[in-house]
């Protein structure tokens, strides 16, 4: 019986060893690693807000350079809710029961997820304070 941690492993074979892994395959375990981090709470509040980002920058009618700066955004903001998840999973294989250095790792993965997010809300600001203005006419 399958366990969800544990989907996809299969024992390396000698073939395995002899070829190594081929791009293709590469990309297929990247794809697997996003998958298992998508099912995190963290990562749907961030593609939801992402989903309101865009749509922001169009209601807004944010110049291009606007929408690239919140797509540079969203990509290191899911990209880091993939590494802290990354991260978690390491740490709870590496020590089950409470440690203080378990909790220092996994307290500062979240913390440089927080940092990225709040670094996401300084761009916003940027990028749609002054298209809000224009399209208000103030500017
Ligand atoms: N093995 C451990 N030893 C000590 N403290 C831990 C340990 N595991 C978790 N903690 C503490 O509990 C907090 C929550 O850990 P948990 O693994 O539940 O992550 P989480 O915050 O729920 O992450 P996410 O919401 O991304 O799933 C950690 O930030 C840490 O402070």
């Amino acid at each position: 019986m399958g366990d969800a941690a544990t989907e996809g492993l299969r024992p390396r074979t000698g073939q395995d060893m002899k070829s190594g892994n081929s791009l293709f395959k590469s990309f297929g375990y990247a794809a697997q690693g996003v998958k298992s981090a998508s099912g995190e709470r963290n990562f749907k509040v961030d593609c939801v807000a992402a989903v309101l980002a865009f749509a922001l920058c169009a209601l807004l009618q944010v110049p291009l350079w606007g929408w690239a700066a919140v797509a540079v955004c969203i990509g290191v903001q899911l990209a880091m809710e993939t590494m802290n998840t990354a991260l978690e999973a390491v740490v709870d294989l590496a020590s089950p029961g409470l440690h203080p250095l378990a909790k220092r790792a996994k307290d500062c993965a979240a913390g440089a997820a927080l940092i990225t997010a709040c670094a996401s809300i300084v761009v916003a600001g940027i990028v749609y304070v002054p298209a809000l203005l224009k399209l208000a006419g103030v500017s």
